[in-house]
């Protein structure tokens, strides 16, 4: 039987994603996450004219001539105004995001200035009117929508957000995955490992990539090749509230791979399973009670990590209101590489920038799919179409690039 192309597959998992509802949380907590609604401003940003230097609030008009002496009659600080009047011939000392005092039009930096014995200033420069003012509402002002739904919480939305005076933001649910672990032979990092036992280490790399994705992952630990246990282990994820059930391992044909057969106990709908992919041939998609989908990796670690990141990340996207845009370029292949076969290939690289701009994609030498060590050198994945024919170096290729 033929198998999917990844392309359908993704489709396939993909339709129907869609951000899930929305809640309400504080605004030190909204990092990263996406807004369901607009930010609206709860207050005009600056308040009032504020001064943009240190200096002397003055009137432009009694500078037109310099030099010129000017009485200093008080002064206006950030937080505490100078409530007077400022006349002709008077000045006011005033600080960086002080309000300008009535009467003042323009400020005068201290530099062009002297101070001189008595409350007074020479002024050494004259100034064109309205300089170093910010005016009320320069940045905002109340009722403006500052942000829109979609985007996504980063550095200078929080703080503007924070400007306009909302303390709590209405963003979309976090989407929670639960990554559970099969495997008798596996052991959690830490522990020692028995004569036949490896450490358990998909759950760290999906994990961070849920993470980067704007899920919350959920740890459902190891389960040994039982089918009850991996039954009871789906139930427990279902209980905690998961949008996404991710497993790991027990996917292929071997007798110990039961996977399938304890989410089909469980009421799961299979959507596909095994696509033209490699790493990665043994994919599984389907859909338990509740609306919980489920994404079965294969358990050969680089298979599981690349999977990870050509279906998760996207599907984290959807439910989370990101955009997913993955990070493709153009380069040219280091060497020759062979005709490919019916499965599209993901071949681990270092990708590097060359004298003449181009990217270069160089193919690690060891593809094995259990090569975490390969994979986490390669910068990249040259990725190759199904049936692709021979290519020479120096052939344009694309390139998934990994960081
Ligand atoms: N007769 C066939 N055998 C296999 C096929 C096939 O088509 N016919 N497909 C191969 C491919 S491709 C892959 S990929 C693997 C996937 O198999 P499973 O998903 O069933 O994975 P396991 O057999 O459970 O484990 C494979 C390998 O990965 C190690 N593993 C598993 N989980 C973890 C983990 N959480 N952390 C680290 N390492 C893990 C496990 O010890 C095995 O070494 O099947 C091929 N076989
Ligand atoms: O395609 Mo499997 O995923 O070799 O490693």
């Amino acid at each position: 039987m033929a198998l999917l192309p990844v392309e359908e597959a993704l489709a396939r998992l993909l339709a129907g994603a869609a951000p899930l509802g929305e809640e309400t949380i504080p605004l030190a907590q909204a990092g990263g996450r996406v807004l369901a609604r607009p930010v609206i401003a709860h207050q005009t940003q600056p308040p009032f004219d504020a001064s943009a230097m240190d200096g002397y609030a003055i009137r432009a008009a009694d500078v037109l001539s310099v030099p010129v002496e000017l009485k200093l009659i008080g002064e206006s600080a950030a937080g505490k105004r100078f409530s007077g009047v400022v006349a002709n011939g008077e000045a006011v000392r005033i600080f960086t995001g002080a309000p300008v005092p009535q009467g003042a039009d323009t400020v005068l930096i201290q530099e062009n200035t002297k101070r001189l014995a008595g409350d007074s200033i020479r002024v050494l420069q004259t100034v064109a009117q309205g300089r170093n003012i910010r005016r009320a509402g320069l940045d905002f002002a109340v009722g403006d929508v500052l942000l829109e739904p979609g985007r996504v919480l980063d550095p200078a939305a929080l703080s503007l957000a924070a400007a306009a005076n909302n303390a709590e933001l209405h963003v979309v649910r976090q989407p929670k995955v639960a990554i559970l672990a099969t495997g008798n032979e596996l052991v959690a990092p830490g522990e020692n490992p028995g004569p036949d036992q490896i450490i358990a280490s998909n759950t760290s790399g999906i994990a961070e990539i849920v993470r980067l994705n704007g899920g919350m992952s959920l740890d459902s630990g190891i389960v040994r090749d039982r089918i009850e246990d991996i039954e009871t282990a789906i139930g427990t994820a279902i209980e905690m509230g998961a949008d996404i059930l991710v497993t790991s391992g027990g996917v292929s044909v071997g007798d110990h791979d039961l996977v399938h057969a304890a989410l089909t106990r469980r009421g799961m709908k299979l959507d596909f399973w095994k696509i033209a992919m490699r790493p990665g041939k043994p994919l599984m998609s389907g859909i338990l009670p509740g609306k919980v989908r489920v994404l079965g990796l294969p358990g050969n670690p680089v298979s599981s990590l690349i999977c990870a990141h050509l279906f998760l990340a996207p599907l984290v996207c959807a439910l989370s209101g990101r955009h997913y845009r993955p990070d493709i370029r153009a380069a040219r292949l280091a060497i020759d590489l062979p005709a490919n076969d019916s499965r599209r290939d993901h071949i681990r690289a270092e990708i590097a920038l060359a004298e003449n701009g181009e990217l270069v994609a160089t193919p690690l030498p060891l593809q094995d799919s259990s090569m975490l060590s390969a994979l986490a050198r390669a910068n990249g994945l040259i990725i190759r179409e199904p049936d692709a024919q021979p290519a020479r170096a120096g052939a344009p290729c694309e390139v998934f690039m990994l960081r």
